[in-house]
Order: C-alpha cells, then sequence, then structure tokens
C-alpha cells in the first residue's frame, strides 16, 4: 500500500455511490492532529460535506475511531450513520440503535494508577482512560516514548493471558485488549443494512488503521492511507467535498 509519491484515488477508482460504503477514521483523517484529544476541531463545511456523501451512498458511511464513541457524538454529532469506536471494541450500527460493546477482560484494577504513577514521572505526559483500556499520551513529551513504551510492556507482561497488547498510536502507547480492531468493526458494520452489499472504502493514517485497511480489503473493498495516498488531512477532505458535490446519477461520481 505504501509508495513515496502520494496518489489520489481517481473517482474511476471507486465503485459508484449506489455500491459504496465509507468507513473513516477520526483523528488525522477527518481532523488535524492536534496537541491534546481535546483540542481537536472540526474545519466549517466538514459535516455539510459529510452528510451529502451519506445521502449520495444511501447512508452508508460511518466513522470508525479509537476514541469511545460518545466524543465522536460530541464533535460530529448526528453525522456518520454508524459509529465503531475504541478500535472496534463499541458499534453502533444506526443511530437509533444501542451501543454493543465487546465482551472483553477488564483491565487490571492497579493498572490506571500504575500508568497514572508513570506519567508523573514525564511532565507533559498523560493518561487517557478507556472503558477496556488505556492510553500512555507523549506528545507534551516527546522525549519520553521510549521509556513510556518499556513501562507500558512491563505492565502488559504483568498479565499471564496476555489478554492485553500494545497498539501503536501517534505520540501515543495503547494498552488494549486483544482479539478486536478496526478490521472486526469493518466486519461488523458491513454485515448490516445500509452498508451490506456494499464495498468497503476505508480510510485512515495511523497503524490502526491499517486492521480497517486490511478489513475492508478482505471484503472486495478499498482501503487509503494518508499521507500515502493524500499527503494530509486537508487534502483528503478536499477529495471528499469533491464526491460530495458531484451531483451525477447512483452510478457514477461524476458530474
Ligand atoms: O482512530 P482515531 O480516530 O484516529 O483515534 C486515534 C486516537 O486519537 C486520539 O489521539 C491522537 O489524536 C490526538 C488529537 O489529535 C493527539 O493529541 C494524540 O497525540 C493522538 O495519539 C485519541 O486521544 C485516542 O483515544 C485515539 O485512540
Amino acid at each position: 500500500m505504501s509508495s513515496s509519491t502520494p496518489r489520489h484515488p481517481t473517482l474511476a477508482r471507486l465503485p459508484p455511490p449506489s455500491r459504496a460504503a465509507f468507513l473513516l477514521d477520526f483523528d488525522g483523517t477527518l481532523v488535524d492532529i492536534a496537541p491534546t484529544p481535546e483540542s481537536v476541531s472540526v474545519v466549517p463545511g466538514l459535516p455539510e460535506i459529510l452528510v451529502a456523501l451519506r445521502e449520495r451512498c444511501g447512508g452508508a458511511l460511518a466513522v470508525v475511531s479509537g476514541r469511545p464513541i460518545a466524543q465522536i457524538d460530541h464533535f460530529i454529532p448526528g453525522i456518520p450513520y454508524a459509529v465503531a469506536g475504541e478500535h472496534g471494541v463499541a458499534v453502533r450500527h444506526a443511530p437509533d440503535q444501542p451501543v454493543v460493546r465487546a465482551v472483553l477482560p477488564a483491565l487490571p484494577s492497579h493498572w490506571l494508577a500504575e500508568a497514572e504513577r508513570i506519567v508523573a514521572g514525564h511532565p507533559g505526559a498523560s493518561v487517557e482512560r478507556k472503558q477496556t483500556g488505556l492510553v500512555l499520551h507523549f506528545r507534551g513529551a516527546p522525549d519520553a516514548g521510549a521509556a513510556l513504551k518499556a513501562e507500558a510492556e512491563a505492565l502488559l507482561a504483568q498479565d499471564p493471558q496476555r489478554r492485553f497488547h500494545l497498539q501503536t498510536a501517534k505520540m501515543a502507547w495503547e494498552l488494549k485488549p486483544g482479539g478486536i480492531d478496526k478490521g472486526t468493526a469493518v466486519a461488523q458494520l458491513m454485515q448490516q443494512a445500509p452498508f451490506a452489499g456494499r464495498v468497503p472504502i476505508f480510510i485512515g493514517d495511523d497503524v490502526t488503521d491499517e486492521d480497517g485497511i486490511r478489513g475492508a480489503q478482505a471484503l472486495g473493498g478499498l482501503g487509503f492511507r494518508i499521507p500515502d495516498d493524500f499527503p494530509d488531512p486537508d487534502a483528503f477532505r478536499a477529495w471528499l467535498g469533491e464526491l460530495a458535490r458531484s451531483s451525477g446519477a447512483a452510478d457514477s461520481w461524476e458530474g
């Protein structure tokens, strides 16, 4: 998938609107990376683009994020038809449906306190708690990456059953349960209307998105990655806008 030359997927490479399902990553893809998880901003016009694209594809537009679903609802309320959060641990198949959570082992109870103790030794680093895991962020302490990785691996080694693994992220290390990822989320989402029977198109920017890309490709779909296929989120959003503005028939992105 990787290439040193950015290559925008041409409209001709895409399945037509009547067959396409979009599964989009959030951080680093729909929104620019920001200093902290809370400080990301949704650029003006993006919600309208996503709504138009969703309507063009019969509703088949999902966000597949490492964030909890509640945070996607906070930043782009009512926009995606479906949302998968926490790298696929939580899935909401439709706006009016409940969140379905995978049954997973609970994070060992002392790991959160351990994580807080660890970041306290690296000013600028922080802990993000998730229902089934935690993230050690070091964007505010860039030199602490290697030390935090070693500490995270030491925590993981405390679980003799090795039920958790280290997810590489952007200036962050995430401890999360194994067996569930963005690829399993794609498979789940694609089983239900309005996604079922369509061709999944996954777009993301991070290591965790490689699972989503593989998941889409395993179902005969396509996967694109920033910066290989789009130089940055801005270029990706411009491409989405082009798709959303296309006024052609259901069998064509042209026009
Ligand atoms: O799967 P995604 O939607 O891309 O979410 C991945 C993680 O995003 C957040 O962390 C990352 O973005 C932050 C805001 O730009 C940035 O400050 C941080 O350094 C990045 O690692 C979020 O906090 C995580 O929970 C998500 O898993």
